[in-house]
């Protein structure tokens, strides 16, 4: 059997977990009858997708995201382009689309995914032409990972800190959105774009969503009160906001959307600033990815 060559770029700061000693499991318990492996550590933001392109551009069939959806967004958007299989290796704060796709949380049990090597392809979705393969946002969300990305603390702990923080003073804002053709206006606290059906660590805001239906889900979060949070916070952690009365969720292929003021948008949690239109559109099948066998 002709091996491939898989390269493992591993972000040595998401998720706030020490990577030093990642190459050797890796070495341990990958299957070297399918796979010649090299390793890679970025250095700064935008490293991955520089160390993606290269490989992509020479030999490599398989990039494997060695941290969170940051990292995995940077190597995706790369790896979609050129043709090429990305597997992931969950290390990140949230870890949305790793979850999504049912890969284990658990490293080693991450490399025995790998070594199925079971490719699926899933949607991607762009937004003002950047790539997003898990959640884009406006408003609250997109506010809070503007935050979080100059925050010291990461994982899930930064995130809930940070979100107490910020909820006191955040004002919702107005949008015109236009869905499939369709218009509405309405007043939001966040909209959320998802492909997947959660933010991560299993913060199911959008729980219909299938990443590879070739639609994203519009799920506008309604001006809520601080006294009706706990309730929000209840139904995204039990996948049900599908059925709330402080979500609405509608499902498209083209977007567009115009707030009053330019402002940070999110794209896999990463904070952009951007101007008042905003476009989305459904890309199907754009991304071959290893997931479990389900
Ligand atoms: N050596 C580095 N030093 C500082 N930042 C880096 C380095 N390498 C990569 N980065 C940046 O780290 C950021 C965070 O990465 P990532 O999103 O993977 O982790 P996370 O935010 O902890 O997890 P998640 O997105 O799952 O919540 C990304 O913007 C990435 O570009």
């Amino acid at each position: 059997m002709l091996k491939s060559n898989i390269l493992f770029i591993i972000n040595p700061i998401s998720g706030g977990k020490e990577k030093h000693t990642i190459p050797a499991l890796i070495d341990v318990h990958l299957d070297h009858a399918k796979f010649n492996a090299n390793f890679s550590f970025t250095s700064y933001m935008g490293h991955a997708a520089e160390l993606a392109e290269e490989a992509a551009n020479k030999n490599f069939d398989v990039i494997v995201a060695v941290g969170g959806d940051g990292t995995i967004n940077e190597i995706a958007s790369k790896v979609s382009s050129l043709g090429k299989i990305l597997g992931i290796i969950p290390f990140g704060s949230g870890n949305g689309l790793a979850r999504a796709l049912h890969i284990p949380m658990n490293a080693i049990k991450a490399i025995q995914i790998i070594n199925q090597l079971n490719v699926q392809r899933i949607d991607a979705g762009t937004l003002n032409g950047k790539y997003f393969f898990n959640m884009a946002g406006i408003g609250f969300d997109a506010r809070i990972s503007a935050a979080f990305a100059g925050n010291k603390t990461r994982g899930l702990k930064g995130y809930i800190t940070l979100g107490l923080k910020e909820v006191k003073s955040y004002q919702p804002e107005h949008y015109e959105l236009e869905i499939d053709g369709v218009k509405y206006e309405r007043d939001a606290f966040m909209l959320s774009i998802a492909n997947s059906t959660q933010y991560g660590n299993n913060v199911h805001i959008s729980p219909k969503s299938l990443l590879g239906d070739g639609l994203l889900e519009v799920c506008i979060v309604k001006p809520v009160s601080l006294y009706k949070l706990p309730l929000l916070a209840y139904e995204m952690l039990n996948s049900k906001t599908h059925r709330s009365n402080l979500v609405e969720i509608i499902s498209g292929r083209r977007i567009s959307i115009i707030r009053k003021k330019e402002n940070s948008v999110h794209i896999d949690g990463e904070p952009f600033f951007m101007g008042k239109n905003i476009e989305i559109a459904v890309v199907p099948g754009a991304l071959k990815v290893i997931t479990s066998m389900k």
